[in-house]
């Protein structure tokens, strides 16, 4: 089976690394945006602020990652690192969406906003 270390392209200059990264970038946007959403949905179904940061989820996803990191010819440590800041900014902002959906009320609002579906 081909891995996605396969996939680089041998360039002779910077503009062919940027149209390469470029195109990749058009394609995992796309995909990390689909990843974000489903922390509205986190933030809507967990029942405590606490649970918002599970430690033991991080620590299996990092885990996870890096094992199918490595079966694609990847490097771990980069991935982990990758993965580890964009797990921050996803409890972030499931911490902001926590806040929003019970903001001002008894907590029964819990309107899907722009972008989720309901
Ligand atoms: C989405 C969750 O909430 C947080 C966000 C995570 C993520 O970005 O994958 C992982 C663990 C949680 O702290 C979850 O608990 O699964």
């Amino acid at each position: 089976m081909s891995k996605a270390i396969d996939l680089v392209q041998h360039c002779t200059t910077m503009e062919d690394v940027r149209r390469q990264v470029n195109a990749l970038d058009d394609v995992l946007v796309p995909l990390l945006v689909t990843r974000i959403g489903y922390m509205q949905q986190a933030a809507r179904i967990k029942g405590d602020v606490n649970q918002v940061r599970d430690e033991a989820r991080i620590a299996a996803i990092v885990q996870r990652v890096r094992e199918r990191c490595e079966q694609e010819g990847g490097q771990p440590d980069v991935m982990e690192a990758v993965y580890r800041d964009l797990m921050e900014a996803c409890i972030a902002y499931e911490h902001r969406e926590f806040a929003r959906l019970r903001a001002g009320t008894s907590g029964l609002d819990l309107e899907p906003s722009s972008g989720e579906q309901a």
